[in-house]
């Protein structure tokens, strides 16, 4: 049975997860964590935190791991924390279902217009474009476009994918995006945030894109250009988008994204249920504990 005081060691930078953090972590730890810095061997983090500071880090002689929740890593300096010797590892596919089920909901719910239409009979939101069996393009086919790619089969959808390399996931596998992009009724972004894709759907792809299409972005914010994206809603370059990341998030009070009719704004929670954020927490504890250890550890992330 673990107890809190098994973990001192731990400073918890906090996302959304405070409650089922709050079960493996001594709260009361974090009330000093000055006096304590000398002592942190491990930072337990979200990946939707906010970058873990250079300055902080340079405070924690000790620290040997910083164990990040969810599967991207974007905001952490890899090359830095190397360069301090300390270890980063994530949770990969453990978010992957979660943030499937967000990613067809929204695809669903933008589609069929649910949301618009749920205060009652608005005459302009009571004809859709088809969901079942329509064609599905997946950018970035990992654990959550895989896992993405099932639930499209589910709705009898034709799915295309691109991606860095083929992989046997049976859908039709787009070498060129572009293709993707002009095919698709629907296009889903799946991928890591990293500097080859940001940006990677910016004025140029989304002129590519069916009028009639949508966009669904469960990946990162910034890998679309938000100021083309409001245009192609605003102009009909593209019919409709549904946001489960945004940059930043929140997205300010008065951003034109908030007041378009054709878009949909969930607030990053592909990976919040209770169940995923539990294991979560518990991948990252054995992640630190191996890290500390000097175990061989289970998702080591490694700068390229
Ligand atoms: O990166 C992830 O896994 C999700 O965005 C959760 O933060």
């Amino acid at each position: 049975m673990m107890t809190s005081k098994q973990y001192l060691p731990l400073y918890v930078l906090f996302g959304t997860c405070e409650k089922v953090l709050s079960t493996f972590i001594d709260l009361e730890f974090l009330q000093n964590p000055a006096l304590h810095a000398p002592k942190i061997q491990a930072i337990l983090m979200l990946a939707q935190s906010p970058a873990a500071e250079p300055s902080l880090l340079r405070l924690l002689p000790s620290l040997k791991v910083i164990a990040s929740g969810g599967v991207g890593i974007d905001h952490l300096d890899l090359l830095f924390i190397a360069s301090l010797g300390v270890k980063v590892t994530n949770t990969p596919g453990v978010v992957s279902d979660a943030t499937a089920d967000i990613g067809m909901g929204l695809l669903l719910a933008s589609a069929r217009k649910i949301v618009q239409v749920l205060s009652g009979w608005k005459l302009q939101y009571l004809i859709y474009h088809r969901f079942t069996g329509s064609t599905l393009g997946i950018i970035g086919m990992g654990h959550i476009g895989y896992k993405i790619a099932q639930r499209g089969k589910g709705f009898e959808m034709k799915i295309l994918y691109h991606n860095r390399n083929r992989r046997a996931v049976g859908a039709t596998y787009c070498e060129n995006m572009d293709d993707l992009l002009r095919r698709s009724d629907f296009v889903m972004l799946a991928v890591n945030l990293t500097p080859e894709t940001t940006g990677l759907i910016g004025q140029r792809e989304l002129s590519l894109m069916k009028p009639t299409a949508t966009l669904v972005n469960v990946s990162r914010g910034l890998v679309v250009d938000q100021d083309a994206l409001v245009k192609a809603l605003q102009s009909g370059t593209i019919h409709a988008a549904a946001l489960d990341v945004t940059h930043p998030e929140p997205l300010p009070r008065d951003h034109p994204l908030l007041s378009l009719p054709n878009v949909l704004i969930t607030p990053h929670v592909g990976c919040s249920t209770y169940q995923t954020i539990r294991r979560m927490v518990e991948v990252m504890v054995e992640n630190a504990r191996a890290a500390m250890n000097g175990l061989p550890i289970p998702n080591e992330v490694k700068s390229q």
